[in-house]
């Protein structure tokens, strides 16, 4: 079976006031269709700005990204973030304050005609286990609730690639435990092909079924 993603020799750099800073380099990795891999890695090592190049948030310098029979990334290639069919968990993407968690849920569904949507969005609330919640704003959630709901966004328009960094940061130690359990049982109901970043390593062990170490921009190690 040929790879759902596949990084290839990828360079990454920020613009600086002296030039270009490469902070990744020579980076490669291939993940098959339903599996859940996971950046690890000290602060600062580059795991963020890998999703994001993956996402379609940083240009690629070299090397190329690819998902499925897709070129996301090149030297030379740049499909936009709407485009790439990447959906995303990030400590940024908290939930609209404003909607109510369907309304958070459906937001990305927006082009289905109603029932249709509506029916998804019933389909990702069961399966984060929160049917009952589908008119409770976020702020009547608990921290743990507002994840799950978030994660049944980012799943809602069927993303070929799902991307979380450090998902359960914000979370106190007992339901980031529960959590990191709770949604890899989730995301492989669903059959999710999945990167995570974090620096925790039991959380990187209990999610993943590869585990990639990283130092200073480069993979140095990725165990099966
Ligand atoms: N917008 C930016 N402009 C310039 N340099 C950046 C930018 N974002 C990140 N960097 C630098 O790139 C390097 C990698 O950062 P990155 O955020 O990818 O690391 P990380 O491994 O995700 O760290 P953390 O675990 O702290 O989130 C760091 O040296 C950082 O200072």
């Amino acid at each position: 079976m040929s790879a759902a993603l596949q990084l290839e020799e990828v360079r990454l750099a920020y613009e600086g006031a002296r030039g270009l800073h490469t902070v990744v380099d020579g980076f490669s990795l291939a993940l098959d269709a339903g599996r859940i891999g996971c950046l690890l890695g000290p602060s600062g090592c580059g795991k963020t700005t890998v999703l994001r190049a993956i996402a379609g948030f940083e240009p690629v310098r070299a090397g190329s990204i690819r998902l499925g029979d897709r070129l996301l990334s090149s030297a030379t290639v740049h499909l936009p973030p709407e485009e790439r069919r990447v959906g995303m968990m990030f400590q940024e993407y908290a939930l609209f304050p404003h909607l109510t968690a369907a309304q958070n849920v459906g937001f990305g569904l927006r082009k289905l005609p109603p029932a249709q949507r509506q029916a998804r969005v019933a389909a990702m609330l069961a399966l984060v286990g929160l049917g009952d919640a589908a008119g409770r704003y976020p702020h009547e959630l608990s921290g743990g609730q507002q994840q799950r709901i978030a994660l049944a966004r980012a799943l809602a328009p069927s993303p070929a690639l799902l991307l979380l960094d450090e998902p359960f940061s914000n979370l106190d130690a007992a339901t980031r435990e529960r959590l990191t359990v709770e949604v890899r049982d989730i995301l492989k109901t669903a059959g999710q092909t999945a990167v995570l970043v974090t620096h925790n390593e039991a959380e990187a062990r209990t999610m993943a079924d590869h585990v990639g170490l990283m130092h200073n921009g480069r993979l140095t190690r990725w165990t099966a």
